[in-house]
C-alpha cells in the first residue's frame, strides 16, 4: 500500500512495455480469430502499476472446486475484473463458469458475444473450457414462480387443513416480501449451481454480482429463508395440536397431506443452509470487492465489508480499479484526479477492516476492455 501511494504521489515514466504487449496481443488475436483485431488494443494501454502480488496462485491451487464473488457500487469494473479473472482460470485450466447475478448484464458486452439465453454458453476464444451464463430474470422468475406457487398452495394446503386458512394470508406475505422478491430472482439457479451435475465438472465459478444493495440481499437470503421456514414450522407445531382436537371432531383428517408439506419446508431449509454453509466457507467461497479509489467507491466498499463480515462470508482481497497509471508529467486534470485517488487510497488504508485486505491494483487502461484478448491483457495485468 505505502508503495502504491508512493507511486501514485510521485509519478514515473513506465511506458516501455506498451508496443511490445500490443505487438504480442495483436499477434495473439489475428492466431486465435484468422485475422486481424479489430478492436482498440493495439499498444493502447498505458502504464501498469509494478509490484502488484494479488496472490493468483493460490487463487488457481487446487482441483477443488471454488467460488469467486466479485463485488461493489455500479460501474467501478466489477464485470471486467470477473470476465478477466475467469478468462485467467480457464487459462490456467481450469474449467471455469462467469456467472451474471446481475439483472442488467454487461457479460455480453465484456466477452463481446452473445452470451444470452440464461444458460450455458461456451465463450469462444479461451484456451480451456470457459462458460458464461446470464442468468435470465425472466427465465429464473418464471421457475420460481412454480416452486413459489407450489410452496403457497403449499402453505395454504397446510393452514386450510388445519381450519386456519385466513392465517395463510399471513405467511403469504411473508413469501412476498422483498427478500423473497430475490430469491424468486435467484434461488433457482443458486441451487441449481451449487447441487446439479452439470455444473460439477467446474472448478472454478466466478460471480459477476450486481450492485451492492441487491448482492446484500441475496447473500443473507438463506439466513432470512431459514427464520422464514422456521417461523411457518413453529406456527405449523403450535397449530396443529389446538386443531387435531377440533378435527377429530369434525372427522377431517389431513395429517398425510401437512406432513408432506412440513417435509417440502424442511428440505427447503436444508438446501439453504447448504448454500450459506457454502458461502461461508473460505475453503470454497471468497468474495473479491472491487472498488475505484474515490472517496464515495471506498466509503461503500467499507459499508460492504462490514455487511460481508457480518455475514461471515470470507472476503480477503480488496481491487482498486481505474488507478491512473505513472506519468512523467501530469496536466492539471490528470494532477487533480491523482490527488483525489490518493486521497481515497489513503481512505482505505485507515478502514478498520478494508486495511487488513490485500489490495490488488488494476490500472486504468486508455481503452475500454471488451473481448478475450483485452480480458486476457486485462487478467495478465490484474491477476497475478
Ligand atoms: N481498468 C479499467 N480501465 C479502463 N476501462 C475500464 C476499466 N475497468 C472497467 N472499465 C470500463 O468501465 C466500464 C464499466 O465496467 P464494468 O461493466 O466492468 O463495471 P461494472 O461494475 O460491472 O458495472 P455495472 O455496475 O453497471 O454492472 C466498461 O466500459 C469497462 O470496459
Amino acid at each position: 500500500m505505502a508503495s502504491l501511494l508512493h507511486r501514485l504521489g510521485k509519478g514515473r515514466t513506465c511506458y516501455t512495455q506498451f508496443s511490445r504487449i500490443g505487438r504480442s496481443l495483436a499477434s495473439e488475436a489475428t492466431a486465435m480469430y484468422g485475422k486481424p483485431l479489430q478492436l482498440p488494443l493495439q499498444a493502447r494501454w498505458m502504464s501498469t502499476p509494478a509490484g502488484t502480488v494479488t496472490g493468483f496462485d493460490e487463487m488457481i491451487k487446487g482441483t477443488q472446486r471454488k467460488f469467486y464473488l466479485l463485488g461493489g457500487k455500479g460501474g467501478v469494473g466489477k464485470t471486467s475484473c470477473a470476465a478477466s479473472l475467469a478468462v485467467k482460470f480457464a487459462n490456467h485450466g481450469h474449467p471455469t463458469i462467469v456467472v451474471s447475478t446481475d439483472p442488467a448484464h454487461s457479460l455480453s458486452d465484456s466477452f463481446a458475444q452473445d452470451l444470452t439465453g440464461g444458460t450455458l454458453v461456451p465463450v469462444q476464444g479461451v484456451d480451456s473450457p470457459l462458460f458464461a451464463l446470464e442468468l435470465n430474470p425472466e427465465k429464473a422468475k418464471e421457475e420460481f414462480r412454480k416452486s413459489q406457487k407450489a410452496g403457497n398452495d403449499g402453505v395454504k394446503d397446510l393452514m386450510d387443513g388445519m381450519g386456519l386458512g385466513m392465517l395463510s394470508d399471513q405467511v403469504s406475505d411473508l413469501w412476498g416480501s422483498e427478500t423473497w422478491g430475490v430469491a424468486r430472482h435467484s434461488s433457482p439457479w443458486v441451487l441449481q449451481i451449487t447441487e446439479s451435475e452439470e455444473y460439477s465438472k467446474f472448478t472454478r465459478i466466478v460471480f459477476d454480482t450486481a450492485p451492492t444493495g441487491h448482492t446484500l440481499r441475496l447473500l443473507s437470503l438463506p439466513d432470512f429463508m431459514d427464520a422464514s421456514i422456521g417461523k411457518m414450522l413453529k406456527l405449523k407445531e403450535k397449530l396443529s395440536s389446538a386443531t387435531s382436537a377440533l378435527k377429530s371432531m369434525f372427522g377431517k383428517n389431513d395429517g398425510q397431506k401437512q406432513q408432506l408439506t412440513s417435509n417440502k419446508l424442511e428440505k427447503l431449509r436444508e438446501k439453504m443452509y447448504k448454500v450459506r454453509d457454502l458461502f461461508r466457507d473460505s475453503d470454497s467461497t471468497e468474495f473479491i470487492i472491487v472498488t475505484i479509489p474515490t472517496v464515495m467507491a471506498v466509503s461503500e466498499s467499507s459499508r460492504l465489508h462490514a455487511s460481508l463480515l457480518k455475514e461471515s462470508i470470507p472476503v480477503h482481497r480488496l481491487v482498486v480499479n481505474q488507478l491512473l497509471p505513472p506519468l512523467a508529467t501530469d496536466c492539471k486534470f490528470c494532477a487533480m484526479r491523482r490527488k483525489d485517488q490518493a486521497r481515497a487510497l489513503d481512505m482505505i488504508q485507515k478502514d478498520p477492516g478494508l486495511d487488513k485486505l490485500r489490495l490488488v491494483e488494476a490500472p486504468l487502461f486508455d481503452a475500454e476492455i471488451r473481448g478475450v484478448p483485452a480480458l486476457k491483457f486485462m487478467g495478465d495485468t490484474v491477476w497475478k
